[in-house]
């Protein structure tokens, strides 16, 4: 019988090893200000859809596009990005975009962190409504060559992209974090709709009281 390897081309070989060998990890930027369920739920759909290796919940600086200031310290949204997820092993938080301060431009981001590990295929998960102004984000042709991007819908038919988009579909939960600052701030229950010790940190802290 003859040996298959014998005959096969040795790059085809070693560029098959770093396919087999790559990780491939789930990236869910966000302002998490605050972090809901939504967010949660939206994470663990694609990991288990897509059997990505791990989540990394990645909470930004200052969000490009965004007009409002933040009324809150990054430290404040990471500890709760970091209390929403501690009970999910397959979660993470990566905090590349808060230590380096300034817009957090995806594409920066992205391109250092694959500098920093070529060998982890990286999947940039976005909410449905997000995929229309792909456009419009910073060095897009150039940042869809880094990660491959999700979007998850939320709406009955995905929107049109001209860019590579792998869809999830996903149980459309209706919060959003504005949804939320705004009942606290009118005094109404957040109970169920975010994570139990993130309630107590906001109540403790007196988060989006005014
Ligand atoms: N309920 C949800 N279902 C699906 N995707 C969501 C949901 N809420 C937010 N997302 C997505 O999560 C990512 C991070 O969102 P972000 O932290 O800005 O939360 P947000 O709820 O949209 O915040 P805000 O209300 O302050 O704009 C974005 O890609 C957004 O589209
Ligand atoms: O790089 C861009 O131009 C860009 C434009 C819009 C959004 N993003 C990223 O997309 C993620 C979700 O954005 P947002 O505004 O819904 O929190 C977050 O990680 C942002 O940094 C990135």
């Amino acid at each position: 019988m003859v040996n298959v390897l014998e005959r096969t081309d040795t790059k085809v070989v070693e560029q098959l090893a770093a396919t087999v060998g790559k990780k491939r990890i789930g990236i869910m930027g966000g302002t998490f200000n605050p972090p809901h369920l939504g967010h949660l739920v939206m994470a663990d759909q694609v990991l288990t859809q897509l059997g990505l290796d791990r989540i990394l919940f990645m909470p930004d600086a200052t969000p490009p596009h965004v007009d409002h200031k933040l009324t809150i310290a990054a430290e404040d949204r990471v500890r709760m990005v970091a209390d929403s997820i501690a009970t999910n092993r397959n979660f993470g938080i990566e905090l590349s975009e808060v230590q380096r301060g300034g817009v957090s431009y995806t594409y920066d981001t992205m391109l250092a962190l694959k500098q920093r590990h070529p060998e982890i295929d990286y999947y940039f998960i976005i909410g449905g409504d997000m995929v229309a102004y792909l456009p419009k984000w910073y060095r897009i042709d150039e940042l869809v060559k880094l990660v491959q991007f999700v979007g998850v819908k939320r709406t009955a038919y995905p929107v049109q992209t001209p860019y590579p988009v792998i869809w999830v579909d996903a149980p459309v939960l209706d919060i959003s974090s504005t949804m939320i600052r705004n009942r606290v701030r009118q005094g109404q229950s957040i109970r169920y709709l975010v994570a139990d010790p993130v309630a107590d940190f906001i109540r403790k802290r007196g988060l989006y009281r005014d």
